[in-house]
């Protein structure tokens, strides 16, 4: 008998993209000070598959112990960028400061997946696409950012590359789930191995 499915993320776009696939989920976001986790891990050196595998853990860990009774999936994204780790920008200014840092250049987006069942993890995914951005004038990126700016703070990248983020991009070299912020192909495979999804 399938188990229930638990997202432990705020992230709409998780949500979105597991119900288009047909799969029943409650979200259940796990409350979690990411920043300070991310501030330890980095003093430690730690890299930035290791630092989204933790807080993926950490946030289905965290909610695991309210629903013995599911299969619980954590899931975090960050974004390495020539080495440093861009979180969220906090504001259109620091968006407009980010995307013209990246501008022209490449930078890589890893989306992990952890899974709990029975309070323990069972599964875990990290994925990971490069995405190489175009030459972006100045002016375009204030004005894109002006205009997505209710949209894109959501994002780690300050872009959403189902809306008019695709055009600030040359090339992906991945999973366009897994720049949306989920590695929904791996995911799938489980569960289907599982027998927790029919195929
Ligand atoms: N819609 C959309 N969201 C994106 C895109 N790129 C990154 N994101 C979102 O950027 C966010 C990355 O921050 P996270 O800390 O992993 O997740 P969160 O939104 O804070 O939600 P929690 O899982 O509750 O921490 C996620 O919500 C991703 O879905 C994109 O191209 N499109």
């Amino acid at each position: 008998m399938p188990k229930p499915l638990v997202l432990a993320s705020g992230s709409e776009i998780r949500a979105e993209m597991l119900r288009r696939a047909g799969l029943s989920v409650a979200v259940m976001p796990a409350r979690l000070d990411e920043d300070s986790v991310k501030q330890g891990m980095l003093a430690e050196d730690a890299a930035p598959r290791d630092i989204a595998d933790l807080l993926a853990e950490m946030k289905a860990a965290k909610v695991a112990g309210k629903r013995p009774d599911a299969l619980v999936l954590g899931c975090d994204q960050v974004l390495d960028f020539e080495g440093a780790l861009l979180s969220k920008p906090e504001s259109p200014e620091a968006a407009v400061a980010q995307l013209s840092e990246m501008s022209g250049k490449r930078h890589k987006l890893l989306s992990a997946c952890v899974a709990f069942d029975d309070g323990k993890p069972v599964w875990r995914h990290v994925g990971v696409v490069t995405l190489s951005m175009r030459v972006l004038s100045p002016d375009y990126i204030e004005d894109y950012v002006a205009r997505n700016w209710p949209s894109i703070r959501h994002s780690v990248g300050a872009y959403k590359l189902e809306e008019e983020g695709s055009r600030l991009f040359t090339t992906i070299s991945g999973d366009y789930f897994t720049v949306l912020g989920l590695p929904l192909l791996p995911l799938l495979n489980w569960l289907a191995i599982r027998g927790e999804i029919a195929t």
